[in-house]
């Protein structure tokens, strides 16, 4: 669809660029930026009094589960669920059926990405045929068609000898590498983090290790091939530690950390309930408080949601039998604007940058700015209206999230791709 000619009035923006004025918006770029600008016959007008302009969120770890999976989520709800939650451009993990291992399913995946997609897909490559093998993927060639980077995602790449090569061959295409840090062999069968909470429910337990064994490993490797490596969903402490001593010895390192790894803890597990089930776990108070740090520090980067829709049937059940993973594109800013910016924990400008402009200059995109000459991704946002999290108004088709009937603020009035008004706030929503 073409996009509109766009006059966003009394904008009032937060972001690298904080100004109040009029925003205009000409073929899906920012044309003009000022005070009291006057309305031409061929634009739609969109008066932001009273609300707040973002530069649109930006989330580098979703998963659409399309194709394969279709009735846990799709290209089209997916898209439809980050333009309600504020974000404009996404990035899909590859552990769809069938796995996007060569040349064909991944050119449907990223045509079907764009023809579906209401807001930016970008899409994640798998680094090794079916996620599980040790044989790679065609590296040079999934990045001449145009692949966000390349990702395992949901398993951990076991073996060194494998790691190195894929990271090698993503610094001789300069394509980043995003790793789910998990050894299988410290794994075991568990189902959440491993400690005494687990120990009181009676159900087995993830350590810390499972993630910093490895992801000690991979930074080593990423030192000796120069990749840029980026370390999805870190939760523990000692990831946290070996990050930041990575990054002050030069290593091109990034990480991302959950809204629910913030927000969260093992000891929030009260009862045997599979919305507090996902991959890697909650973990313990110590672990919380240290990827806040983080955040707050830089050592990590970004925040990911890493949504993970899934059926009623298969998040029922119990803890042990339930499929890991929660959704989060739709509760991501509200849950850490309110936890986080209005508790005074971050400003406003600091979790814009960790949830648009970080990610976009980590990854190149041409994102998280309002500024001339960019293109116009930006989300309306009402930061004054408290509203309680109900799946109801979702457009994901996952309602698997432990947030369910929280009162938050920050909530989306319009989502702006491409000048392209794809989200407007309605009545019950
Ligand atoms: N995070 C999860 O618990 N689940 C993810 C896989 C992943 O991100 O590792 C999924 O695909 O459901
Ligand atoms: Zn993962
Ligand atoms: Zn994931």
């Amino acid at each position: 669809m073409r996009s509109q000619n766009l006059l966003i009035k009394n904008a009032h923006v937060v972001g690298p660029e904080t100004f109040n004025g009029d925003i205009r918006i000409h073929q899906g770029i920012i044309t003009t930026i000022g005070q009291d600008l006057s309305v031409s016959p061929d634009e739609t007008v969109l008066d932001a009094s009273g609300q707040t302009v973002l530069p649109g969120l930006v989330d580098v770890h979703v998963h659409f589960r399309d194709p394969g999976q279709t009735d846990k989520e799709t290209i089209s709800t997916g898209s439809r669920a980050a333009a309600h939650g504020g974000f404009t451009s996404v990035v899909a993990m590859p552990n769809v059926t069938p796995v996007p291992d060569n040349a064909a399913d991944l050119k449907a995946l990223l045509t079907k990405n764009v023809q579906d997609g209401v807001v930016h897909v970008h899409q994640y490559a798998p680094i090794t045929m079916a996620l599980h093998s040790n044989q790679l993927v065609d590296f040079e060639r999934f990045n001449q068609l145009g692949v966000f980077g390349f990702s395992n995602d949901g398993v951990g790449v076991q073996q060194a000898a494998t790691m190195k090569a894929a990271m090698a061959a993503c610094a001789a295409v300069d394509a980043p590498l995003a790793a789910h840090i998990e050894d299988e062999s410290l794994r075991g069968d568990g189902v959440m983090n491993a400690g005494p909470v687990a120990k009181g429910l009676g159900l087995p337990g993830m350590s810390n290790q499972t993630e910093s064994s490895q992801l000690a490993r991979d930074l080593d490797l990423a030192a000796a091939t120069g990749v840029h490596y980026h370390a999805c969903h870190i939760s523990t402490r000692q990831s946290v530690a070996l990050i930041r001593q990575a990054k002050a010895a030069g290593v091109h390192v990034t990480a991302e950390v959950t809204p629910h790894h913030l927000l969260l803890e093992d000891t929030d597990i009260i009862g045997d309930d599979p919305n507090f089930k996902m991959n890697p776990p909650l973990r313990s108070h110590a672990d919380r408080l240290a990827v806040i740090g983080g955040l707050l520090d830089g050592t990590l980067d970004m925040v990911a949601t890493d949504h993970a829709p899934h059926t009623i049937a298969d998040k029922g059940g119990t803890m042990k039998t339930a499929a890991f993973g929660i959704v989060g594109l739709e509760t991501a800013f509200a849950l850490l604007y309110s936890r986080f910016v209005r508790s005074g924990r971050m400003t406003l400008l600091e979790l814009v940058d960790k949830m648009s402009t970080t990610p976009a200059t980590a990854f190149k995109l041409p994102a998280g700015h309002i500024q001339i000459g960019a293109p116009a991704d930006l989300t309306v946002m009402n930061l004054e209206t408290p509203y309680q999290i109900n799946p109801n108004t979702w457009f994901s088709k996952g309602v698997n999230s432990p947030f369910i009937g929280e009162t938050v603020y920050g909530q989306t009035v319009a989502t702006i791709v491409s000048g392209k008004i794809v989200y407007q706030q309605k009545e019950g929503r």
